[in-house]
């Protein structure tokens, strides 16, 4: 994403940037009579004419007013229209990174995303609608300062040419230097953010392993490399801005001898001279403004470098496949499936598994065989390299990603919860769930009775990623929540790792009900779970080696349980 593609997006908020531009045009305007204004009263007072001194004051006085008028309009306008882009970038962004898959996060560092959809799209939406608005009417008072000096003495346009070469010499100079020292600031101010973020998470695990002090230091030598970047970037800007007056401030002194000369040889007044000095001094404010956009355009750059990064990801697949109402029944198939991580050897060669409507399947292997792998392409997180996975039949790559993931109840090895009551982490976000339905997921959990034993039952708040609860209540609770959508497909990967004996053996009778009628994958080693299961199939290195047929399942009885379930789909019961 350039300068180019930033303005094609500012494209969309071209009525309220070109209102912003107006009013500081005319603020520009009405800053260019102040001069004129100001010399006629001062030339007056001077040469003691008092003809036209109240005019003068009244016409300066109002052009004062309306040229504070008119800025504080603009500031308050653009202020208004800055957040606003702000707003509908965040919300972009965020919306691209929640369609990103899930093999993106594995290679980028969440604080950095972090950086970039919170002050760094603050900072570029402030560039767009503040600095870059402000470019016509400093152009503009520049200009019309330039023009009236002319009009006030021709001889000066022999002068002004020798101002272009200096300031493009220094800007040509420092532009290099800049333009790589801005993006090298917003990495390294990144990086502050990304290792606070990341410290914050492990805190338990710091302050646990006594590591307080190695990652202070991880962390001062971040920040200190931040800060040693920004203080050289300083020091160019802190040169190059007053440098850049100091040439313009410098013509305007060989302009006002010429200015001298020419009230000496009568060829002027004191008011011209005036005008002179003021239009000169005018002349200063865009030129330092515009060497300040140029150090922010450079920055501008840096950040719209990282968002190209994250915007030219391209979206998970299949968010615009068709949907349709159909319920999958659950069966599922994987067909001579290849998948490999990035950078990394096969994890999954040439997998053929069937798995039934209505079965239960567990898998069990060793760890990283790749048992959690193959359920997270079953839920389209990764594709395959080859092969295809099916569901009911259908190429998993031709259904939507949404009615693909609200078919399969999807219960990870680690609860993911986040910091709101007990309740908001089991519906997550549905809203037309009844109170009983809740209960009876808690229930089926065996997550309802500790969960009434909280302070505020089940509006009461779980810290961040749960951390007020047992890493067993976490799990019960992330179990409640795939329940709770009454999914044909039931993905557990160790859901009941972390339950006791006691609770695993309830959660075990109390599921010969209830997953009658679900495909059910089960990954799991405790005996009391994979005593629900139909078939064991054994994973070693990315293939099934051995299977095992246990109860006896018959995929016709699977039929009329699978017409229960859908039954109880409407009034969703377990
Ligand atoms: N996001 C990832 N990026 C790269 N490699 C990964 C990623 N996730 C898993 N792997 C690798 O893929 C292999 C299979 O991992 P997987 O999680 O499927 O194993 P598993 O059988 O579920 O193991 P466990 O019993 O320990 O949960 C492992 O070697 C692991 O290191």
């Amino acid at each position: 994403m350039g300068l180019r593609s930033l303005l094609l997006h500012a494209w969309a908020y071209r009525k309220d940037l070109a209102l912003i531009i107006a009013l500081s045009m005319l603020g520009s305007a009405a800053s260019l009579s102040i001069p004129w204004l100001a010399a006629r009263l001062l030339g007056g007072v001077i040469e003691i004419r008092s003809d036209q001194l109240a005019l003068m004051v009244v016409l300066l006085i109002v052009a004062l007013i309306i040229f504070t008028g008119l800025r504080i309009t603009s500031a308050l306008v653009s202020g208004v229209v800055g957040s606003k882009i702000e707003a509908d970038f965040r919300e972009d962004i965020y919306a691209h990174v929640q369609r990103l898959p899930l093999g993106f996060f594995d290679h980028n560092r969440q604080g950095d995303l972090l950086a970039l959809l919170t002050w760094e799209v603050s900072r570029l939406s402030a560039f767009l609608s503040s600095t870059l608005t402000s470019v016509p009417a400093a152009l503009m008072t520049g200009a019309g300062a330039l023009v009236i000096l002319f009009v006030l003495d021709p001889l000066l346009a022999f002068l002004l040419p020798v101002l272009l070469p200096l300031y493009y010499v220094t800007l040509k100079v420092v532009g290099r230097r800049l333009r790589t020292l801005a993006t090298q600031v917003q990495q390294a101010e990144a990086n502050v953010f990304a290792i606070a973020e990341e410290d914050l998470e492990m805190l338990p695990a710091i302050k646990a392993f006594a590591r307080e002090k190695v990652r202070l230091a991880t962390y001062r030598k971040v920040v200190n490399k931040a800060r040693r970047l920004k203080i050289h970037e300083q020091k160019i800007y802190a040169v190059m801005g007053p440098t850049l007056t100091l040439i313009t401030s410098l013509a305007a002194v060989v302009l006002l001898l010429f200015a001298y000369q020419g009230v000496v040889s009568d060829r002027m007044s004191m008011t011209e001279l005036f005008s002179f000095l003021f239009y000169a001094t005018l002349l200063t404010g865009p030129v330092g403004s515009l060497a300040d956009l140029y150090g922010q355009l450079n920055s501008a750059r840096g950040t719209l470098e990282r968002l190209h990064h994250v915007l030219r990801e391209a979206p998970e697949p299949g968010y615009a496949n068709a949907r349709n109402n159909r319920r999958f029944r659950g069966w599922i198939t994987f067909s001579n499936v290849w998948f490999s991580y990035r950078d990394r050897d096969d994890t999954l060669r040439d997998l053929n598994l069937e798995i039934s409507a209505g079965e239960i399947v567990a898998l069990v292997g060793d760890n990283g065989a790749g048992k959690s792998t193959i359920v997270k392409l079953l839920l389209g997180f990764y594709l395959p390299r080859e092969g295809e996975i099916r569901l009911d039949g259908t190429d998993v790559r031709d259904v939507s990603l949404r009615q693909l993931r609200r078919s399969i109840g999807y219960v990870p090895q680690r609860p993911l919860l986040h910091n709101g009551t007990v309740k908001d982490n089991l519906v997550l976000g549905l809203k037309d769930i009844s109170e009983q339905d809740v209960e009876r997921a808690c229930r089926l959990a065996q997550a309802h009775d500790f969960i009434t034993r909280l302070p505020k039952g089940y509006a009461t708040r779980i810290g961040d990623h749960g951390v007020r609860l047992s890493g067993g209540q976490r799990q019960r609770i992330a179990l409640a929540r795939a329940l709770l959508s009454d999914p044909p497909i039931l993905v557990l990967d160790e859901a009941t790792s972390m339950y006791d004996l006691e609770g695993e053996a309830a959660f075990v009778e109390a599921c010969q009900n209830a997953l009658l009628g679900r495909t059910v994958i089960l990954i799991t080693h405790r005996p009391a779970s994979l005593a629900l299961a139909d078939r064991i199939l054994t994973i070693s290195d990315g293939e099934i080696v051995g299977e095992e047929m246990r109860n006896s399942y018959n995929s016709e009885s699977a039929a009329p349980s699978l017409a229960t379930s859908m039954d109880r789909s409407k009034g969703r019961k377990f």
